[in-house]
């Protein structure tokens, strides 16, 4: 499968005012990628930004064996420069429902992001029968800019980027509009032009025949927002998150935090005569942004016919009960999701905690060390031994004081930088408990989706409070049939413990998916048996030509340990 990609600026309206979005060959969201797996993906990406680099991620897609394709600025390779193309090559090698995303400052918040599909390979079949298939990319878009976003990020004064203006789906919402304006009362009408008008916001039809199972791929890349999904009238089967299957479950509605992907069946068994809305709200942080809505369209009514009943209402942000209600029945596919190693040989604690440096900037630390990417690549300043590339001074430690109150803003909230390495053996079994905090706020405690790279992860549970690590919080531990996934939330004032086996030898970000935290320094590297990485593209690892030419020439001197 092979794709020629230029990323460019260009103007659209996703919510109906006309901003600038990061777009990919003219298009908003980029071009789905639909492969089968096994296949070698290649995607020539040409960098048509004028003055900044960029990078892709390919979310989900483990890379085993080509660490440097993983697309993370400063981690696995350089940012492109502008007029570079880059080559990611590269297998998918497990379907499922995925996506790609900018991973360079803030560029996904930009809108650069797409899906990616791997269905089935030949001769091969899903646990679970579907006649059709709909794809939906949930994301949230700011007004703002992200580089007024990021500035304010790392002002002193603090400037918070606050809640997103509008949510989208497949790219596209209704900025102060309501399309079921009927029911809001006060809300201003502007349906039937989106509708109409073949704009760039025109709301999603989804369109479906009566008594037929659907399967709906759900991901999420918002930049901050948690959200629910939830379709008028109809029941929603879970069967796959985040490229692994689960066991079958019926809910009303799922949450999806960023990151996640699921899937999950809907039968088209009401009322032919309807359509119905399909709604997407917020949860986890006080909304302020309305619901998008699509258009479920039972054919052959018409699409623009919107739905006659009020849009299904979003559970409330704050009802964590009912989210970990959710959460907690993800669990593995009892026949395809292999059980985790019954022990494991290292288990690293995470301490969440929003924290100042010097007094003043707001940032989040993992241990008190909040993350500062490195100019050099991670992947080439291990592997190559550069020792003076990274800032190895601060890292932090495998655990967290047991004092820690996790139930109060931090006492001191003082923080440094580092560049958050763990060094991991080849093969170990690790253990990683995240565990979150207060934040500098009383009573403020956020929700936080935590997404791996390189791997999946088993989810061993979920916990309330401090860690322990004691005899009770391991015996909660569930290592029967926990669900295997590749992102991982932690509730306000809880701990979430995940295991995986470190066999992907190479240099894998471990973060919160909020686009902000994330550029606020929340975040680990996991260096994985970095001297088994094969040989590194050196594009990868080298900007432009002279950087070509010198590693040819041996031209690095001086820095090697
Ligand atoms: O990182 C964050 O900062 C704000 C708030 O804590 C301070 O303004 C917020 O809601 C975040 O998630």
């Amino acid at each position: 499968r092979h794709f020629r990609w230029e990323v460019s600026n260009m103007f659209w309206s996703p919510d109906c005012e006309e901003k600038v979005v990061i777009g990919i060959n003219g298009q908003f969201p980029g071009p789905t990628i639909r492969a089968k797996a096994g296949d070698t993906i290649v995607v020539e990406l040409k960098n048509g930004l004028h003055t900044e680099g960029v990078v892709i991620h390919w979310h989900g897609i483990r890379q085993i064996g080509t660490p440097w394709a993983d697309g993370t600025a400063s981690i696995s390779q350089c940012a492109i420069n502008p007029e570079e193309t880059f080559t990611y090559r590269f297998v998918v090698d497990k379907p499922g429902t995925y996506f790609y995303h900018g991973h360079y400052g803030m560029q996904r918040a930009a809108g650069l992001y797409g899906s990616l599909i791997v269905d089935v390979a030949d001769g091969e079949e899903e646990p679970f029968k579907y006649d059709g298939e709909l794809n939906l990319l949930l994301s949230d878009w700011y007004h703002e800019s992200i580089y007024t976003q990021m500035v304010g990020l790392s002002s002193n004064p603090f400037r918070w980027i606050g809640e997103p203006q509008s949510l989208l789906i497949n790219g596209r919402g209704q900025f102060n509009c309501s399309l079921a304006a009927a029911h809001t009362p006060g809300a201003k009408q502007c349906a039937a032009a989106a509708v109409a008008g073949n704009r760039h916001c025109a709301p999603v039809v989804l369109p479906v025949l009566p008594n037929k199972t659907y399967r709906l791929r759900v991901a999420s890349t918002t930049s901050l927002a948690s959200l629910n999904l939830a379709v008028g009238n109809h029941k929603l089967t879970v069967v796959e998150a985040d490229g692994n299957y689960v066991e079958p479950f019926a809910v009303d509605d799922i949450d999806i935090y960023s990151g996640d992907s699921y899937s999950v069946l809907l039968t088209t068994d009401q009322d032919t005569s309807a359509n119905y809305w399909v709604s997407v709200g917020v949860r986890g942080r006080q909304p302020k942004t309305a619901p998008a809505l699509a258009v479920l369209n039972y054919r052959p009514n018409r699409a623009s016919a919107l739905p006659a009943a009020v849009p299904p209402a979003t559970p409330a942000w704050n009802d964590f009960a009912r989210s970990k209600a959710f959460t907690y029945r993800i669990l593995g596919r009892a026949g395809s999701t292999p059980p985790p190693p019954a022990t494991s040989d290292r288990r690293i604690e995470l301490l969440n905690t929003q924290n100042r440096m010097g007094g003043g900037h707001v940032k989040w630390s993992i241990n008190n060390v909040s993350m500062v990417l490195p100019a050099t690549p991670y992947l080439g300043a291990l592997k190559m031994g550069l020792k003076s590339a990274l800032s190895s001074s601060a890292r932090p430690a495998d655990t967290f004081g047991r004092g820690y109150d996790v139930t109060r803003p931090p006492a001191n909230p003082n923080t440094t930088v580092g560049d958050n390495v763990y060094v991991l053996a080849h093969n170990a079994t690790v253990d990683v408990v995240l565990q979150n905090a207060n934040a500098l706020a009383r009573n403020v405690s956020e929700v936080h989706p935590w997404h791996l790279h390189g791997h999946d992860f088993w989810v061993l549970g979920y916990g309330e409070g401090a860690f322990r690590g004691d005899a009770g919080d391991v015996a909660a531990l569930n290592l029967r049939n926990p669900p295997l996934r590749n992102t991982a939330v932690i509730f306000p004032y809880g701990w979430t413990a995940i295991r995986f086996v470190a066999d992907n030898p190479g240099v894998w970000a471990f973060h919160c998916h909020i686009e902000p935290h994330l550029h606020m320094g929340m975040g680990v590297i996991f260096a994985e048996a970095v001297d088994r990485v094969g040989e590194l593209p050196k594009a990868a690892v080298s900007c432009g030509a002279t950087a070509t030419a010198l590693m040819a020439g041996g031209g690095v001197a001086g820095d090697h340990v």
